[in-house]
């Protein structure tokens, strides 16, 4: 198995990702610069939290575009798992990998705090290790994590069973009360058609250890473990 962390100028969250890869993963990620053109054959690719190039523009926006890119495109479109976590899935959106864009917070204010989840679809490689329905605690910072799609591709992603997670109470209600930035339909969490690709704004790495607060996000590295090993 081998995995990889992309790193953009103003990434933050690329050191705790490897350190969830490493520790329920079993495998040390290579670490990938922004600038990087040569790429190994991977099963895993990770694009990670942050400010990347100062979130200038857009957040993800000038990311999309930079040389490494290509390559996460070229590998995913063959297959490979990507999982964008946070800046990661704005830059994902950017790209055109997975539909619609992240906005300003509805409230216009950085939000960070832990919030509730409910696992609208167990049913991947990166969320077997979830049941439907159940709930779960992540934590979020991000300022523009506003889900946005036009009417049509919502109905679309949302016909395909694209939706992976939606803020929602701790009893698994979703309603606009628990939608914390405003994003369509609550979505906090996005797969591809393929179910390859999976961007989300909370952070699974961020809780891995109950020395951390909790262990919420190690069922997804597990599932991915279990897939591709
Ligand atoms: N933690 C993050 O990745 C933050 C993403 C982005 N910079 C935002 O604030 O929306």
């Amino acid at each position: 198995m081998k995995a990889a962390v992309i790193v953009f100028p103003g990434s933050n969250c690329d050191r705790d990702v490897a350190v969830a890869v490493d520790r329920i993963m079993g495998t040390k990620p290579i670490m990938l610069w922004h600038r990087e053109t040569e790429v190994p054959d991977l099963d895993l690719i990770v694009v990670p939290g942050g400010f990347s190039y100062g979130d200038y523009l857009r957040s993800g926006a000038m990311a999309a575009h930079s040389p490494v890119m290509r390559e996460v495109k070229a590998q995913a479109e063959k297959g490979v798992r990507v999982l964008g976590i946070c800046n990661g899935f704005q830059i994902l959106t950017e790209a055109g990998l997975l539909p619609g864009a992240l906005m300003r917070n509805r409230g216009l204010k950085f939000i960070c705090k832990d919030v509730h989840l409910k696992v609208e679809s167990a049913g991947s490689d990166f969320t077997r290790g979830y049941r439907d329905g159940e709930v779960v605690r992540y934590p979020v910072a991000h300022h523009d994590g506003n889900y946005f799609a036009d009417d049509e591709t919502l109905a679309r992603v949302e016909g395909q069973g694209q939706v992976a997670f939606r803020y929602a109470h701790p009893d698994g209600r979703v309603d606009d009360a628990a939608n914390i930035n405003g994003s369509r339909n609550n979505i906090a969490g996005l797969f591809n058609e393929r179910r390859t690709v999976l961007g989300l704004m909370p952070h699974p790495e961020r809780l891995i250890d109950d020395h951390l607060g909790g262990t919420d996000g190690v069922p997804m590295f597990k599932s991915l473990l279990e897939a591709l090993s």
